[in-house]
């Protein structure tokens, strides 16, 4: 009799993977190694930006006053004390009518109060004395780039949990953050099963394919912020698979394997979980493509069965694996990030389960539409080289017409829901 499996709604299975995601670790990278990391803790403003009032441009430091009766009849004269270049500061007071030449960055000499900028003043130069003379007045504070005006001290910045771009590179330098604290990346160790595997560098034979879902999991790991383990492959063989699934598991923090999940003669994972003492979470999830995917638990390790059908292990991983991995690196929003969109093309096919198919964004005039991207079926392969979405059909539909309002889950939005599952 062939094992009867009960399936769960996709939110519930998701909502039993994630509250056995672990914990996130940290670890110091130098500034140089952490773009593309994961803040573990806020980024505060350790001092005022800018630390000191200075000039934004090149020209002169004046005290505004001298320069109330300034016009284009009456010229206002001032002596120029010396110049500052940006780095340096102010050696000499600046008294009545006198200005400083300073250049953009110089911090300001205490006395003054506004910059003219070099274009709107004429330069005299008499007996070695340099001068130079403005045709309008100025107020307090014009043309000055203030202590704190871009942040204040104790500012949070960027939040924990925060991918670090060039923007957040340039946070961290400017506070002296030679080495910064960022999230470790979970290590994720993949094994392909199958006795029809080659290796990508084999030629074909009869009834053998190339494994495309250990190299296209261990893209999807690194996209995720995680470091990958690859395994290799293994033959559909009880024991050999067991012994080295059971091995592979004191090497690394999450296991994935692909294959083997469904109820065939050689679809041995079940029995592995079994042998191993493993407490499966599920086997059997209304959706498609991806029904059989199975997760199951031991010693507080996650052990991923994603299943070998190309689409199949795609749309697992992106709802399962990547959560785990983004709790990890404390990110607050961990899952696929929802968006409503109107669907391009009609997709007449029923979905008893919900269903994920791998789409094509595209932003219009009027909003954003999502178009299937080619051979739909949990086999296809070919069709994940363009998808960017899925297209979410919930379970119990008879199909979709286009421009049918729809929700879109993005494949590769920095951004991420809290929680997409209703
Ligand atoms: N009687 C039933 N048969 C099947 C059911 C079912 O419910 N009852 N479910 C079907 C569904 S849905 C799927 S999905 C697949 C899942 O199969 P498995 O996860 O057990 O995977 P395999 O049987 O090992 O392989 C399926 C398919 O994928 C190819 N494959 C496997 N590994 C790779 C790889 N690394 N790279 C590329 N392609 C791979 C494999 O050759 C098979 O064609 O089961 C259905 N059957
Ligand atoms: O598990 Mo299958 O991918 O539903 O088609
Ligand atoms: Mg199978």
């Amino acid at each position: 009799m062939v094992e009867k499996r009960k399936p769960i709604p996709v939110g519930e299975a998701v909502s039993r993977v994630i509250a056995l995601a672990g914990s996130g670790k940290k670890e110091r990278v130098h500034i140089e190694q952490s773009y593309g990391r994961t803040l573990a803790e806020d980024l505060r403003a350790l001092h005022p930006v800018p630390p000191f009032d200075r000039s934004p441009y090149d020209g002169f430091a004046i005290r505004s006053k001298d320069s109330k009766h300034a016009s284009k009849d009456h010229p206002v004269t001032f002596t120029i004390t010396e110049t500052i270049g940006a780095g340096f500061v102010a050696s000499k007071k600046v008294n009545e009518f006198e200005a400083a030449r300073i250049m953009t960055g110089a911090k300001m000499p205490e006395e003054c109060d506004a910059v003219v900028m070099l274009e709107l003043t004429t330069q005299t130069s008499k007996n070695g004395q340099e001068s130079m003379s403005i045709k309008r007045a100025f107020k307090k504070g014009d043309n000055i780039s203030f202590t704190g005006e871009d942040t204040k001290e104790g500012d949070v910045l960027v939040q924990k949990g925060t991918k670090i771009t060039p923007g957040v590179v340039a946070v961290l330098a400017t506070f002296g953050y030679e080495y910064v604290e960022v999230a470790r990346k979970p290590l994720i160790g993949i094994y392909a099963t199958g006795s029809e595997l080659l290796d990508v560098s084999e030629e074909l034979e009869p009834g053998k394919i190339r494994n495309s879902n250990a190299y296209m999991a261990a893209a999807q790991i690194t996209a995720a912020g995680g470091e990958v383990r690859m395994l290799g492959k293994l033959d559909d063989e009880l024991e050999s698979c067991y012994a080295s699934i059971r091995e592979a598991i004191n090497q690394v923090d999450i296991l994935i394997t692909t294959g083997g999940v469904s109820v065939g003669d050689f679809d041995f994972l079940p029995a592995i979980y079994d042998k191993l003492g493993a407490e499966v979470l599920f086997n059997k999830i209304a959706m498609r493509p991806g029904s059989v995917t199975t997760v199951a638990h031991l010693n507080g390790k996650l052990l991923f069965g994603l299943s070998g059908n190309p689409s199949a292990c795609f749309v697992g991983f992106e709802l399962y694996v990547r959560p785990v991995i983004n709790l990890r690196l404390f990110k607050t929003k961990p899952h696929l990030l929802k968006v409503k969109a109107r669907l391009s093309k009609d997709f007449p096919k029923p979905n008893p389960f919900t269903r994920f198919v791998r789409s094509k964004l595209s932003y219009e005039e009027n909003g954003l539409f999502a178009a299937p991207n080619g051979f739909d079926k949990s086999s296809a392969v070919t069709s994940l080289a363009g998808a960017d979405c899925f297209i979410v059909l919930p379970g119990g539909t008879r199909g979709y017409a286009e421009g049918d309002r729809i929700d879109v889950l993005l494949l590769e939005s920095a951004e991420g829901s809290e929680w997409p599952w209703t």
